[in-house]
């Protein structure tokens, strides 16, 4: 077992080349355990970027590379998980970005950090395409409540088939729809009343979906789950979203879709009171009060999602991006727009950083320089300059199972 001094990671040659004058605000580097015992005068220390070291320790003529996450600058290390995993009042965190970034990556792992640190948590995966079975290489797919084989305590998954909810959402929304009803109404005078809730086009919305609307049913879907007494013991819900564009007008959504049925329950109220023979259209038919309470129930959902999303107490939005000017660009948009929608956001993970290469590889020190580059972007960016930001590596092996997950999260959540 070995720690670094602040003293000795200035003394890296490197060190103080990238940061002239060198920070002096390096204050700890976590332990770093070597087997057998090593003497670390022997080893050279390279930055990677504030946040992360490359270590090389000669052992036996061997040479041994490792990076070990260090906790530097306040803006860009502190040590935020014990907040996060402080409290058992059930929090959520939802992690959104750019499409193959690594979300799914980021949330399984937090997930896994949660349930080693006690909280019985429930990782929910509300995309379409579900990798969550394949990020923890189990089948965790049926849209029920799945466990995960290997955490401390209870992990569970659940992936949430976004069409099949849609068509549930569908089949509660039929009463507006049935020209049956049109025709009856139209011969009692009252046809102007369903032109008012054809005009809603509740009905055309759902047959050409705008992008978002599966994952805000799916998301309301989630919160139906979450009101059933089983699903009391979870004390931290992390959500894989969809990519970015998607999650953008999911936000939108819950308001739109309130005032929609809110309409629709509206008019319904007014139709049912306004004759008492068209009462009996509702009324009288098995399926139409079935029909009318699911829409009010979905309405009630569709509220507390909304609430969910703006609940700065329990919630966070976890922006994941990659050191490239496209994603850090992309990345202050959905920052602004979040914060638009009063979305709590503190986070911004930065995934997928290249350790320095101990080669002469070109490539990697181009790739390198440019990811540099883009993690001054975010530092001089006045939407994600205000972030904690948190760095995670570039792995060399693919980040599956619950070990790799350990192993991500470990360097992650600090
Ligand atoms: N830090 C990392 N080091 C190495 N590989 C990584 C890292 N982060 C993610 N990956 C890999 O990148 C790929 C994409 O990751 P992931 O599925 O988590 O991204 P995503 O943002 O959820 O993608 P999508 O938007 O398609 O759902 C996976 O193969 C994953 O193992």
């Amino acid at each position: 077992m070995a720690t670094l001094s602040s003293s000795l990671l200035s003394s890296s040659p490197l060190y103080k080349s990238r940061f002239s004058p060198p920070p002096t605000l390096v204050s700890r580097i976590d332990f770093i355990s070597f087997s057998p015992r090593t003497t670390l005068s022997s080893s050279t220390i390279s930055v990677v970027s504030p946040a992360f070291l490359s270590i090389t320790v000669k052992q036996n003529h061997r040479r041994n590379s490792l990076q070990v996450k260090s906790v530097a600058s306040p803006t860009e290390t502190v040590s935020e998980f014990d907040e996060m995993v402080s409290g058992t009042r059930r929090k959520y965190y939802m992690l959104g970005g750019k499409g193959g970034v690594g979300k799914t990556s980021c949330a399984a792992s937090l997930a896994v950090r949660f349930a080693n640190n006690g909280h019985p948590t429930l990782v929910v995966s509300t995309d379409p395409a579900h990798s969550l079975s394949d990020s923890f290489a189990q089948d965790l797919t049926g849209g029920m409540l799945v466990p995960v084989e290997g955490p401390e305590a209870p992990l569970f998954a659940l992936e949430i088939n976004p069409e099949k909810a849609r068509e549930e959402f569908r089949s509660a929304s039929q009463m507006n729809g049935g020209t049956g009803v049109k025709d009856f109404m139209d011969g009692m005078g009252l046809g102007m009343l369903v032109e008012q809730l054809g005009e809603l086009k509740l009905g055309e919305l759902l047959d050409t979906p705008p992008p978002g609307l599966d994952e805000a049913i799916a998301i309301s879907k989630v919160i139906q789950f979450l009101e059933s007494p089983e699903y009391n013991m979870f004390t931290r819900i992390v959500f894989d979203t969809a990519p970015t564009g998607h999650t953008l007008r999911l936000l939108s959504l819950p308001d739109f879709l309130d005032a929609s049925i809110g309409k629709i329950l509206k008019l319904r109220q007014k139709i049912t009171s306004a004759t008492s023979a068209i009462k009996s259209v509702f009324g009288k038919e098995e399926n139409k009060p079935d029909a009318a309470d699911k829409l009010e129930r979905l309405r009630e959902r569709m509220v507390k999602v909304r609430e969910l999303f703006r609940d700065t107490e329990s919630t966070e939005f976890v922006i994941v991006t990659i050191p490239t000017v496209m994603a850090v660009s992309e990345s202050s948009r959905l920052s602004a727009s979040l914060k638009k929608e009063s979305v709590p956001v503190k986070r911004l993970i930065v995934n997928q950083i290249l350790p320095p290469s101990s080669s002469d590889c070109k490539f990697c020190s181009i790739k390198r320089k440019d990811q540099m580059r883009a993690l001054d972007m975010i530092r001089e960016d006045s939407e994600l300059s205000g972030l904690t930001l948190m760095e995670a590596p570039l792995v060399d092996m693919e980040i599956r199972g619950v070990p790799a997950l350990r192993f991500l999260g470990d360097i992650i959540w600090k």
